[in-house]
């Protein structure tokens, strides 16, 4: 409670539709009865961050006014509402940005799978605000808690690997999968963190950049992998993907949304494999519809996740998953426009930036 009166200002990093990024002052929020107010400790930078500054939109997601950023977060709760049962204050929590509507009326929040929920509040999707704050009131549904042991930085990098989790349940890896990943940017190296964990072997990962096709190899040293350049052909790539795997791939997690990727992705895949694209990418993209058909290929989707925090958590927790070596940037809450140019300057090779507030 001292850092209310030590830092009374609520900091926030905000966007607008003509692009215009800055740090704003923001009210400190009231907590509602089932909310908790959390001092953010730590923020990762995700692409889609990026993209809502940049472009001013992700498909159907507009940015229509002044909104605030931010979804991958951590930090320390400072005060309960009245009806708050699991939290006290001093409790240190990762958030789940993406808040369902929870009524018994919503079919997807009723069977579970409440990343379809209509109705959801993705705090960081306009027009809500983000969590990239000193101060955020969250529900304490969506609030997980951390054990002293994982830092608020691993706290908030359980949001991609969140994405990476659910992304494997679906895809059904085995044991022993031969798999192939494509793109390592901090999507596709959560992916590799989770399907070491869960046993894939062999493993591909692919990439444009060396040096993230390096840190792969520094997370998982027996991974292997291809450098692809763009342009290439996506069946000489594809051929490359095999002959690195030694065989093709059963299953091929797609971390890069981007349309020459999934082709070679497929075109690396045996018959009656999967290609599970977790990337996202242009509206309308092509796709080899009949090497699909006739290899009997499953070609499936990831929308965000649920019902995964406590699971990317316990992982972490019990160390079969070290998230830690993917911060790249460390940079405190007054510095967030530099935070994000490192974000989203290539010459900065980022893979994932923080924000810290002490
Ligand atoms: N499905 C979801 O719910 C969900 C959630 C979060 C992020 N995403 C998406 O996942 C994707 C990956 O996210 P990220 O944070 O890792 O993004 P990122 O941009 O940091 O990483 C993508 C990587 O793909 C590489 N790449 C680009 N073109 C390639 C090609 N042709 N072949 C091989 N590699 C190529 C890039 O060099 C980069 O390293 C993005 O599209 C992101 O929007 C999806
Ligand atoms: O990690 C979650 C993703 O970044 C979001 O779904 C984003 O892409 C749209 O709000
Ligand atoms: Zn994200
Ligand atoms: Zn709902």
């Amino acid at each position: 409670m001292d850092i209310l009166n030590k830092k009374p200002v609520n900091l926030a990093v905000h966007t607008s539709p003509d692009h215009d990024l800055r740090l704003v002052e923001c009210e400190i929020p009231e907590i509602g009865q089932n909310d908790c107010l959390v001092h953010i400790r730590a923020s990762g930078i995700c692409g889609s961050d990026v993209h809502f500054w940049k472009h001013g939109r992700i498909g159907p997601m507009v940015v229509t006014g002044d909104y605030g950023l931010g979804h991958e977060s951590a930090g320390i709760v400072l005060k309960v509402g009245e009806s708050v049962t699991r939290f006290e204050p001093g409790d240190r929590v990762a958030l789940e940005c993406g808040v369902p509507c929870s009524k018994p009326t919503c079919f997807y929040c009723r069977t579970g799978r409440y990343n379809a929920c209509p109705d959801v509040v993705f705090f960081s999707t306009p027009p809500h605000n983000g969590v990239l704050r000193r101060y955020h009131a969250h529900p304490e549904a969506w609030l997980h808690k951390l054990p002293d042991h994982v830092s608020f930085e691993e706290g908030s990098l359980v949001e991609p690997l969140s994405v990476a989790l659910a992304g494997i349940d679906r895809s059904g890896l085995r044991l022993a999968d031969p798999l192939v990943i494509c793109g390592a940017g901090p999507i596709g190296l959560t992916s590799l963190l989770a399907a070491n964990a869960a046993g894939a072997e062999p493993i591909v990962i692919t990439d444009l950049d060396e040096g993230r096709l390096a840190k792969a190899k520094e997370l998982i040293p027996r991974v292997r992998t291809v450098l692809v350049e763009k342009g290439q052909d996506s069946k000489a790539i594809a051929a490359r993907i095999v002959e690195q795997l030694g065989q093709e791939a059963k299953l091929v997690l797609e971390c890069t949304g981007v349309e020459s990727s999934i082709h070679s992705g497929i075109y690396a895949t045996r018959f009656g494999g999967s290609v599970f694209v977790i990337g996202v990418g242009k509206d309308f993209q092509n796709i080899p519809f009949m090497h699909l058909s006739a290899n009997e290929i499953d070609l499936k989707f990831q929308y965000r996740y649920h019902d995964v925090y406590p699971k990317a958590i316990s992982l972490v927790a019990a160390g079969m998953i070290d998230l830690k070596p993917l911060v790249s940037h460390r940079f405190k809450l007054e510095e967030g426009i530099e935070a994000f140019r490192a974000a989203s300057t290539p010459a900065a090779r980022a893979i994932k930036v923080q924000i810290l507030d002490e």
